[in-house]
């Protein structure tokens, strides 16, 4: 295996009891419990490089959160198996601990009644970072988050983009190579998502962090992720770049030109094809086959045609992963 984030096979299936409607129903469930199998995730491969960041996708209920319990160690799968920085976490939860950081945007891991500064120095403690480096650290973070207008603020007290920023800086504070993150952004303003955004960036690029970064919000993945892992209903339907899932399901692209000369003869160019042409305005688009990106293909109308104007429309995310959740549901 090779990989910062290794997963093989993993699946996770959930055992519960029903009640069965009505007073009598529910007598009968108490006698006899119906138990339900829910299979949470199943049979799911992936890897993350080291320096990686990578967002896993799907729809309420596909298995996201299920698959990161397993990596942080929370949770044991039913069958297959993972490897976080060469530790299997659900075995060995200790040195996994050390080796990553994690956020639910949900939950923290702050002591609610203590002053932010407080919560930090504990952390300290418990993973025995020496005081300079924790000092170093923290002036980084503050740089790139603005936390100390809040520092001796309690948790209790901070809104949840302040909040949400103390725990990234304390989910990072023992210096972890890899990094879970679950809907870290949810409710927060454009403002302080962008802050988030920046933090993350920085933290792949100059620090070298492995990411595994769950999100609803496609303008974060286009912000930060290169690759992404699309689940639904439990299992692996798509694992490939930003540019790929484009290419294979926002084939709704067109660009838009004006010819310099209204006479020049307009041919189709290797997977765009002519779709409307008016005078010295021209309109390209996938031919239908295996289409360019949308910026190869306007690359490929600047190279062949003189142009006095150009313009791209380009499907957003969000149709283009509806798209593909639609796809993976016929499937
Ligand atoms: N402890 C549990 N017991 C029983 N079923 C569970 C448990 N945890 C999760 N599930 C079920 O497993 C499936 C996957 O849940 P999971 O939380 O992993 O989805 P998700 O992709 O993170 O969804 P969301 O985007 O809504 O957060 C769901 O059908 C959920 O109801």
């Amino acid at each position: 295996m090779s990989g910062a984030i290794q997963v093989r096979g993993l699946s996770r299936t959930f055992h519960t009891t029903v009640r069965r409607p009505g007073f009598a129903g529910a007598l009968r469930s108490l006698v006899a419990p119906e138990r339900v199998a829910k299979h949470a995730v199943s049979d799911i491969t992936f890897d993350v490089d080291s320096g990686e960041l990578l967002a896993l996708l799907g729809p309420n209920g596909a298995g996201k959160s299920t698959t990161i319990k397993m990596l942080t160690g929370i949770l044991t799968p039913s069958s297959g198996e993972a490897r976080v920085a060469g530790v299997v976490p659900y075995q060995d939860r200790e040195r996994n601990a050390r080796n990553i950081g994690a956020v639910f945007g949900q939950r923290t891991q702050l002591w609610w009644d203590l002053p932010v500064r407080e919560s930090f120095t504990i952390l300290r403690d418990i993973y025995e970072v020496p005081k300079a480096e924790h000092s170093a650290r923290l002036a980084e973070f503050d740089d790139l988050l603005a936390l100390s207008s809040f520092w001796d603020t309690r948790v209790r007290h901070l809104s949840l983009g302040q909040r949400v920023r103390c725990d990234l800086a304390a989910a990072l504070l023992h210096d972890p190579p890899v990094v879970f993150l679950d809907e870290p952004t949810i409710g927060m303003d454009v403002v302080v998502k962008e802050q988030v955004r920046e933090f993350l960036r920085y933290q792949v690029e100059q620090r070298g962090r492995t990411v595994l970064l769950t999100t609803h919000d496609m303008t974060e993945v286009e912000r930060l992720a290169e690759r992404v892992v699309l689940v639904n209903h439990g299992r692996l339907v798509l694992d490939g770049t930003l540019d790929e899932i484009r290419r294979k399901f926002g084939s709704t692209w067109q660009v838009r030109a004006t010819l310099t000369d209204p006479h020049t003869e307009v041919v189709a160019l290797p997977g765009i094809a002519v779709v409307r042409r008016e005078g010295a305005r021209v309109v390209f688009g996938p031919d239908g086959s295996a289409a360019p990106t949308v910026h190869q293909a306007l690359k490929s109308v600047i190279e062949r045609y003189e142009v006095t104007d150009i313009a791209l429309d380009e499907a957003d995310l969000e149709d283009v992963m509806r798209a593909a959740y639609i796809q993976a549901e016929a499937v």
